[in-house]
C-alpha cells in the first residue's frame, strides 16, 4: 500500500470512529493527517462535507499553504489554515476539529478567563503530564469569523508536538504526533469537559 493510501486509511478511520461519536453534528469539523514533510503536504477533509459518510471524496491533499496539491473538484476545509499552523510549527502528524456541546459549553463558561484548567484528575496523563499536582491548562481563543485572522491567533499557543485549543462557542482542535495521539487527547479533553460540567451541575445540590 502506497504512504498516501495508508494515511488516507488512518484518516478515514479516526473519521469512523468520531462519527460514532456524533462529533459531527450539521457537517461541523475537519481533520487533517500529515503525508510529508519534505515539501509538506497533508490530507485535509472535504469542505461542507457529511464527515459521518465515508466516500471516496472525504479528503484531498494540500500543501503547506493549504493549496490542492493537483487537480480537483473539491474544496479544501473552511479551516484547513489552523492545520497548516499545526503542521509548520511543529512536527505534529495529525490534527483534529470537532464541535460538541461539552467543548462549547466549556468554551463559553471560562472564556472570559481565556484559559481552562484541570487538576487531580487522572486522564490529564495524557498529555504525559505524571505530576500527582500536574496542572493542564487549556487555551480558549475568540471566534474570529476571519479565518487568517483566526488562524494566526490559534498559532500563538501552537509550542508543542502535541496540544488543544479551544475556539469560543466553535469547537476544539487538538493535535498529535500520530493519529493515535491526537485522537487520545480529543478524548481526554472531551472526558474532561464532560467531568467538569456534569460536576458544577451537581455541586449544588451536594
Ligand atoms: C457548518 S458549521 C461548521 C463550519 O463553520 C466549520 O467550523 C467546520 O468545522 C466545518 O467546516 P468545513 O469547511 O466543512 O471543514
Ligand atoms: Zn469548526
Amino acid at each position: 500500500m502506497s504512504e498516501l493510501i495508508s494515511k488516507w486509511k488512518e484518516l478515514a478511520d479516526i473519521k469512523d470512529e468520531l462519527a460514532a461519536r456524533d462529533w459531527f453534528m450539521g457537517t461541523s469539523g475537519n481533520l487533517s493527517i500529515k503525508a510529508g514533510s519534505d515539501p509538506l503536504q497533508f490530507l485535509v477533509t472535504a469542505s461542507g462535507k457529511d464527515k459521518r459518510k465515508r466516500t471516496s471524496e472525504d479528503f484531498l491533499l494540500v500543501d503547506g499553504d493549504g493549496v490542492p496539491v493537483g487537480e480537483t473538484r473539491l474544496k479544501p476545509s473552511a479551516e484547513t489554515l489552523l492545520h497548516c499552523a499545526v503542521y509548520g510549527k511543529t512536527q505534529a502528524g495529525c490534527s483534529l476539529h470537532v464541535h460538541t456541546v461539552a467543548n462549547n459549553v466549556i468554551s463559553e463558561l471560562y472564556g472570559d478567563k481565556g484559559v481552562v484548567e484541570f487538576q487531580g484528575q487522572e486522564l490529564i496523563k495524557a498529555f504525559d503530564t505524571w505530576e500527582e499536582d500536574a496542572l493542564l491548562s487549556i487555551p480558549i481563543i475568540y471566534n474570529h469569523a476571519d479565518i487568517p485572522k483566526l488562524a494566526d491567533t490559534f498559532a500563538e499557543h501552537i509550542s508543542a508536538d502535541k496540544g488543544a485549543v479551544l475556539i469560543r462557542n466553535h469547537g476544539i482542535t487538538v493535535w498529535g504526533r500520530s493519529g493515535f495521539e491526537a485522537k487520545k487527547l480529543l478524548e481526554a479533553c472531551e472526558f474532561l469537559f464532560q467531568y467538569k460540567i456534569t460536576l458544577l451541575q451537581t455541586k449544588p445540590f451536594l
